[in-house]
């Protein structure tokens, strides 16, 4: 019988932390009080020392050296388990130092891991947090001794919260662990499917035997979700033998056009937004999304697809107000051959049937028409269609995610919506606020469509100046983000420096926002409306054209005596009243 602490587990102890930096030849130079609490020395014999004389580094040590990161991995110090994270400091490509943070040690109380196993982990744990699949050890207790990131990702945590602990507190929201099972028997246990926090996973497990006796176990979770398996058969049995040597499969290329990450925004609204959206998606009830046109109703759509469990299933997106209505029911629910003259032969899948285990998009749904809507309410009810011209019942198993920007409440109260479809549809609602309303987004909108563009058009344009940012934060964008973005691309059409000024923009902002001129408030007022706005070269360029245009008018239009007024040769004025546009400004050799 275990013990109740032992059952229970032990996870590392805040209270061994600290913060130690070393330079690059990994001596510390600085530790603070807690570090120094940790390691029970005073920070005076420790200075100058290297790092792997005071603490055990074991493969973490070359992973420094080398400028590598870690997270989460244990180290020994005193003998005792000690959790940290390693973050190199580089400058201009070299290591010149890092900072190692101490998070907490694993208590001896609680570990008393064979000395076979610990040799083990020692020599493994560099490679194993670096692993893409995940792999998690007990000691023959049942206690986590290592588990790297991607197997605590999985499990939404992280490996400190699980190391220490019983492998049976350890895993949240999942089947229990075969693992003890696994040391009892002895014997390996092979690609098993486990249920691990909304997933269907692969794994193997097999137990650490040393000299006939069990030390520990070792589990690894071969494919993170069991449906990537068909689709990397599909993909390998796709790949074009006659390049000789195989297709690698990239798992990017099983991944989306967008997901959560494609979602800019800083605003409160947005980020809540997206925390809901990541809740959500994990669920399988359909989802409305509201807001005006451009506010991002369908990117958010892909991103509740890409986070679910069915993103390894098709996206299909179905623009109900684009297809025309006598279309509309073969597009939807596919037809049989034969159904009407001008059938394919074999018939047509719809698109309901396409997005089978996956996710369909019903855009526009609010111009879906009244006999239609009564279809679709059938499939979401009975999880059943009939294809166009048969009779024959095909089951479908779609999460249905629809948008609009209409007013679906009143459409139900006018009669022009069914009731039933719109609670159905209305599980979980999603309104997308306007770009109006969280004008803090406009910057890193922004920023992310010039970075897009200059992709795009092969520029390298760095920011807008400051003059037009004010434009940009003043104005409203009725058209929301799909109108930034249009701003933004017409902009790259037009711009030829590193900044878009008010020049590049469209009339439709610049005349809403005027610019002010040192002519239309007078020098004061203009020097108190720039500052801050405009910088010293704009500045400077308003005052020059307001010189020059005076001192052409004072000498009635005789640019010879206008340049001696000012002190600059001819050529020199006509330049500059060519590069400030101003009128007359061709060589005219009569004046001379
Ligand atoms: N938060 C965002 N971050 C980055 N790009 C965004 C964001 N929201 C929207 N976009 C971009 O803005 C454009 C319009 O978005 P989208 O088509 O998703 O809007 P919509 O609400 O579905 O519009 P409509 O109602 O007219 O169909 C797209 O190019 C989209 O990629």
């Amino acid at each position: 019988m275990e013990s109740d602490s032992k059952k229970n587990g032990c996870h590392p102890e805040s209270c061994s932390s600290g913060v130690i930096r070393l330079d690059a030849d990994l001596c510390i130079v600085y530790l603070d009080k807690a570090a120094e609490a940790t390691l029970e020395l005073p920070s005076a014999s420790l200075i100058g020392k290297k790092i792997d004389h005071v603490a055990d580094l074991a493969n973490l040590g070359n992973l420094m050296h080398g400028g590598i990161s870690f997270s989460d991995q244990v180290i020994l110090i005193g003998g005792r388990r000690i959790v940290c994270d390693f973050v190199p400091l580089v400058e201009n490509d070299l290591m010149v130092g890092g900072v190692l943070s101490l998070l907490g040690s694993i208590p001896d109380s609680c570990n008393d891991t064979d000395d076979n196993l610990r040799e083990i982990l020692r020599s493994t744990s560099a490679f194993m947090n670096f692993d893409f699949d995940g792999i998690i050890v007990v000691d023959r207790n049942g206690i986590v001794v290592m588990v790297n990131q991607s197997f605590a990702r999985l499990l939404d945590t992280t490996p400190q919260a699980m190391i220490g602990r019983h492998v049976d507190q350890a895993y949240q929201n999942s089947q229990p662990s075969h693992l003890p099972m696994v040391m009892e028997t002895g014997k390996p246990d092979l690609g098993i499917i486990h249920y691990f926090n909304g997933k269907q996973v692969y794994a193997n497990r097999f137990p650490l035997i040393k000299e006939g006796r069990v030390i520990g176990c070792v589990g690894k979770i071969l494919f993170m979700d069991i449906r990537e398996i068909p689709l990397i058969a599909r993909q390998l049995q796709a790949a074009p033998e006659s390049k000789g040597h195989p297709h690698t499969l990239n798992r990017k290329e099983i991944l989306f056009k967008y997901d959560t990450n494609s979602i800019v925004g800083q605003s409160r609204k947005i980020q809540e937004m997206k925390e809901t959206l990541l809740r959500v998606a994990q669920k399988n009830s359909n989802v409305l999304l509201r807001g005006e046109s451009g506010t991002g109703k369908e990117l958010f759509a892909h991103a509740i697809h890409a986070a679910s469990t069915r993103h390894y299933s098709p996206f299909v997106k179905v623009n109900c107000a684009a297809i025309p209505e006598h279309l509309l029911e073969s597009e939807l629910f596919g037809y049989a051959e034969g159904a009407f003259t001008g059938a394919k032969k074999g018939g047509q899948i719809g698109k309901f049937e396409q997005a089978h285990t996956g996710t369909i998009f019903l855009d526009e749904i609010g111009d879906m028409p009244l006999y239609m809507q009564v279809k679709i309410l059938r499939v979401l009810q009975e999880k059943e269609l009939t294809n166009l011209g048969s009779t024959k019942q095909k089951t479908v198993d779609v999460r249905v995610v629809a948008a609009t920007n209409r007013n679906l409440e009143q459409m139900v109260k006018e009669g022009k919506f069914r009731e039933d479809l719109y609670y159905r549809l209305n599980v979980v609602a999603l309104t997308i606020p306007a770009l109006r309303e969280r004008k803090e987004d406009v910057y890193p909108l922004t920023m992310n469509f010039i970075e897009q563009f200059n992709v795009e058009f092969g520029l390298s344009v760095e920011d807008l100046d400051a003059d037009a940012w004010e434009i940009f934060k003043s104005y409203d964008w009725p058209g929301n983000i799909r109108e930034l973005r249009n701003v933004v691309e017409s902009a790259f059409n037009v711009v030829s420096g590193h900044l878009i000024t008010r020049a590049h923009l469209p009339e439709q902002l610049t005349q809403l926002c005027p610019d002010t001129t040192v002519d239309s408030v007078g020098i004061e007022d203009f020097i108190r409306a720039s500052l801050g706005k405009k910088d010293i070269t704009q500045i400077m360029d308003q005052f020059e054209n307001l010189l020059l245009r005076k001192a052409v008018e004072f000498c009635h239009g005789n640019k010879q005596q206008a340049s001696r007024l000012l002190g600059i040769s001819r050529q020199g004025l006509y330049k500059k009243l060519s590069r400030q546009a101003i009128g007359g400004s061709d060589m005219d050799d009569s004046e001379t």
